[in-house]
This record gives C-alpha cells, structure tokens and sequence, in this order.
C-alpha cells in the first residue's frame, strides 16, 4: 500500500531558479572575488539561467574559476583525519524521508519479539569502541544517531521529560529507559564515555541538541556548554538538509525548521564550540534551493566564524522511502556534483575549506572534485552506517596509504589535519608506509585493514 503521506507531497515550489543576470557576467565577478547574490549562485550553478539542461563549456569555466579560488585561499594540499565513526542508536522515529538508517522506536521496546537489524549502545559499549580504535591511531570520533526516546540530555532533563509524559503531551518524542531493551544513557554519558584520552570528540548534530532540549526552556548555547564540559570538543552542522522550509516540509517534516537549525549552530559556537555545516541535495529541491542554503550559511559564518569546513552531501538514493515511492527517480548527476562543489567554493568566500566526501562520492569522482574547488577529503572513518544502509557502494574505511597513494596520483600533497585544522602534516609520499601521528596513541603505525575491528566487511575497492 502507497503511503498517503508520501504521495500527497506539494513539490510545487515557491522557489525556482530565476536570475536577471548574465553568464558572462556573473563568472567575471566570481573570478575577481566578488561577493556574488543569490541570482548570481544560480546564474553558476545552472551555467545560465536563459539555456535547458548544462552547457558543458560554461560548466568548465565554472570548475576552472574554482579550482583557482580553491588554490588562492587554501594552496594546493588535499587534508584528510584519522576518524572512527560511532552511531549510538538507529532508534530514530522522526521519520526523514531521505533516511534509511533509522529503525522506528517501538523495536527496540521490551517484549517486542521480531527481528530488526537496528542497535543501541550503552555507554560502556560506546567507550569500548573508542577505546579499541585509540590503538589504530584515530583522533578523532565523530557520532550522529537517531533520536532515541529514551535520549535525554541529563538526570534533571529526565526528570521534566517524565513529568511531560504524565501529562499526556506526546509531542516530547520520550519514553523513559525501562520500556527499552538497552538503555543508551543520557547524552551527557555519551560524551563522557566517548571523549577518550583527549580524542576529538564531532557530535551532537543541531537535530540531536534540539532533542536534548525538548519540553524544556534551555537555550542551545547552555546544552552545548554542558556537553562541552563532558568532552564534546565540537559539532557536526548535519541535519541541515536543504536550509529552505518548503524543501524540509518535504523531506524531513518532522525535523526542526530553518531558523531553529541556525539557532542551534549559533548556540555551539556561542558555546565554543567549532562546527561544520552540510548540504544534502540532489532529490526533490532545485538550484535556487541549493544557492539559498548557501546563502544562509554565509550569513551565519558571518556573524559567527566558527564554521571549519563545508561539506556537501549527496542524496544516496537508493533505499530511501522518496525513492521507493517514486517521488524521486534518483540523485545527483555527475555535472550537478561538481557544480555543487564549485558554486559552494566560489559563493562561500567566508569559509575556508571545502569537503569531497568519498562516502558519498567513491574514490574517482571524490578525486574529480579535488580539481572543481575542494581541498579536503574526508577521513578514515572506520565504519559508516548511514550511506550503507541507503544503498551507497562505497565503503566504510580508507588507509592512510590508499589515500597518500590517490592524492599523490592527482599531483597534489597529502597532508594529515587534526579535526579543527589547526594541526597539519604533509606526507612524504615516498616514505611510506604510512600512518596517522596527530592522535593521543597515533606513533605513525599504518592503520591496517586486516587491524580493524569490522575487518574484511568493508568494501573500499568496490568503486574502482
Ligand atoms: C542520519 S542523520 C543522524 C543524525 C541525526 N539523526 C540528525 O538527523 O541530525 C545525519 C545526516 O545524514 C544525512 N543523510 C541521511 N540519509 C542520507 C542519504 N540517503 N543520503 C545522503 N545523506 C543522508 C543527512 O544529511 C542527515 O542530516
Ligand atoms: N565525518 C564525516 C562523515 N561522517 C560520516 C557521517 O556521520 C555519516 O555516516 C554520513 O556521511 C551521513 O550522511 N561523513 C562525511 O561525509 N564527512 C565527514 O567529514
Ligand atoms: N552527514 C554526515 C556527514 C558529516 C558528518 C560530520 C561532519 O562534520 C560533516 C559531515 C553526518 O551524519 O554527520
Ligand atoms: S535523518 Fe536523523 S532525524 Fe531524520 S530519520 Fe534519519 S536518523 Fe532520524
């Protein structure tokens, strides 16, 4: 059966990709350095508003102006970290129609006597994990999860959620941990069980911060100094999606709405915290949509600064409910990728860095978007359950060797950062092999695929 709430969704948008500009024009300013408008973001990211489809001429230009902006402000080195990726939960009943990661809440309850493929960690198992990877070299953790029910940000925050409960307001999105088979603590014991001997601990999405406030008057600047003082060291600028309410009242109605994603962002910074920020694109949204959420992105590093990187995403299509349903017939083209990419660089004056996300783009074309204005690539990630279990192909892991290896064959210097880009070592290609040496236990030992503790599950070759 067809599920209503899918095929009664308004794609008749507001917002469509109009701009009273020329090519021409619009690619002078964005070689000088110009600030450019929104009209001249889609004037780029269309290669001219007055012709159909991508002109492939104009497309090259476009990549050309960012591939040397990209060298302007940030040389040529391609960075990448150490990282291990742990999901706490799947529990998640938020019901985002681009995700396949999460599994509905009421599996997880006790007395549910079906199978599902869906996990909870407790904090001891999260710090286990850590704890094991500490000895590869990682020196980084970055966690995103589901909104478990159970998820609260403290004792006291359970305390009111109870309260909230027994008056019957079913908005909370929270049932107490005893009606769930395992309890993944309080997000405050997350961060504590993950920030492992000085690990840099990425986590706490605006979605997850504003489900450690719900039902309460806390402002996101005060759940993110709690977090902090447990051991979180900063914030993924997830959740973001497209940063425009009609595309979210598609996609994720369920998730907080634009303002609110900016609140959260300004309350991590507000808090010390850096951040990044996302963009998931290539499903129901068109170019004026992705250039607005570029848009409010400038404007929010503009007021705050605290933005390392951005980081582009696109929709892995395959077993997601938009797919499924028809509402959408796939993803990004190769040309959309690379546009996104470059107009980001050339729209984001106010961001230095740049991500080609392997994951969500293999190994080929993530070395393509290396050359149309991105300078990093990601990290070793060990693990990755959100692009899998979408349908993406691309593997969970990558070694320091395969990436000297691939960013040595686009002529460019490899170099190792810390999370924050304040830390960086370029790579001699020649003296391999070679491994992370910026983490707390990272003495420069290869992190060997055999080593790992999902070993010979993943499938880094699998794009190539
Ligand atoms: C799965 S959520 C986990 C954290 C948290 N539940 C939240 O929504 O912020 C993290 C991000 O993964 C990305 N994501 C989820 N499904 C995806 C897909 N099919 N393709 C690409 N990115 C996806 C979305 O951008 C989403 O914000
Ligand atoms: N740290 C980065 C990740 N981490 C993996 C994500 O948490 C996630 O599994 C997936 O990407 C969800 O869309 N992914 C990146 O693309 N870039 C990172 O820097
Ligand atoms: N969307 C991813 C990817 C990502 C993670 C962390 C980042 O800082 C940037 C991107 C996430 O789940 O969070
Ligand atoms: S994107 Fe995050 S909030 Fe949305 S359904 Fe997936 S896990 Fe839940």
């Amino acid at each position: 059966m067809t599920d209503p709430s899918v095929t009664d969704l308004d794609l008749d948008f507001d917002h469509v990709p109009e701009s009273d500009q020329s090519f021409e024009n619009v690619l002078e300013k964005a070689r000088t350095g110009e600030r450019l408008t929104v009209a001249d973001g889609v004037e780029l990211i269309t290669t001219g508003t007055d012709r159909e489809g991508i002109d492939q001429r104009r497309k090259e230009l476009v990549l050309e102006a960012a591939d040397r902006r990209r060298a302007e402000v940030v040389g040529d080195e391609v960075t990448f970290v150490a990282n291990l990726n742990n999901n706490v939960t799947t529990a998640c009943n938020v019901g985002c129609l681009f995700c396949n990661f999460k599994d509905t809440a009421h599996q997880f309850e006790t007395g549910y006597e079906a199978e599902h493929a869906g996990f909870t960690k407790t904090p001891d198992e999260s710090r286990q994990i850590v704890t094991e990877a500490l000895d590869f070299g990682i020196y980084e953790v970055c966690s995103v999860s589901g909104l478990h029910p159970a998820f609260a940000l403290n004792e006291e925050h359970h305390e009111i959620l109870r309260t909230g409960v027994d008056d019957g307001d079913r908005d909370l999105n929270y049932k107490p941990p005893e009606q769930y088979t395992t309890d993944p603590g309080t997000y405050v014991e997350q961060m504590d069980a993950m920030s492992v001997d000085g690990v840099h601990l990425h986590s706490m999405t605006p979605e997850e911060a504003y489900h450690a406030k719900r039902g309460t008057d806390w402002s996101y600047e005060s759940v993110y100094r709690e977090l902090r003082e447990a051991g979180l060291a900063s914030a993924p600028g997830t959740a973001a999606e497209i940063l425009v309410d009609e595309v979210r009242d598609v996609i994720c109605p369920g998730k907080i709405d634009t303002n609110d994603w900016v609140e959260a962002m300004e309350g991590a910074m507000a808090a010390g915290l850096d951040t990044t920020a996302t963009i998931m694109y290539g499903h129901v949204e068109n170019e004026m949509h992705r250039v607005m959420h570029l848009k409010v992105v400038r404007d929010l590093q503009d007021r705050t600064g605290g933005i390392t990187e951005f980081v582009p995403l696109s929709f892995i299509h395959q077993n997601t409910p938009l797919f499924e349903h028809g509402v959408v017939d796939g993803g990004a083209s190769d040309d959309e990728d690379e546009l996104m990419i470059a107009v980001a660089r050339l729209f984001l004056d106010n961001v230095d860095h740049v991500q080609s996300s392997w994951v969500k783009y293999g190994n080929a074309k993530g070395l393509k978007l290396l050359n149309c204005g991105a300078d990093d690539f990601m990290g070793t990630i060990l693990s990755e359950e959100i692009t899998k279990r979408a349908g993406g192909q691309y593997g969970e892991y990558r070694t320091f060797d395969e990436y000297v290896d691939m960013i040595s064959a686009i002529g460019r210097p490899a170099v190792e950062r810390s999370t924050d880009y304040r830390q960086r070592r370029r790579i001699d290609p020649d003296d391999g092999p070679h491994g992370p040496t910026l983490g707390p236990r990272a003495d420069g030992s290869p992190m060997l695929r055999t080593g790992h503790r999902d070993g010979g599950s993943d499938s880094a070759h699998a794009d190539d």
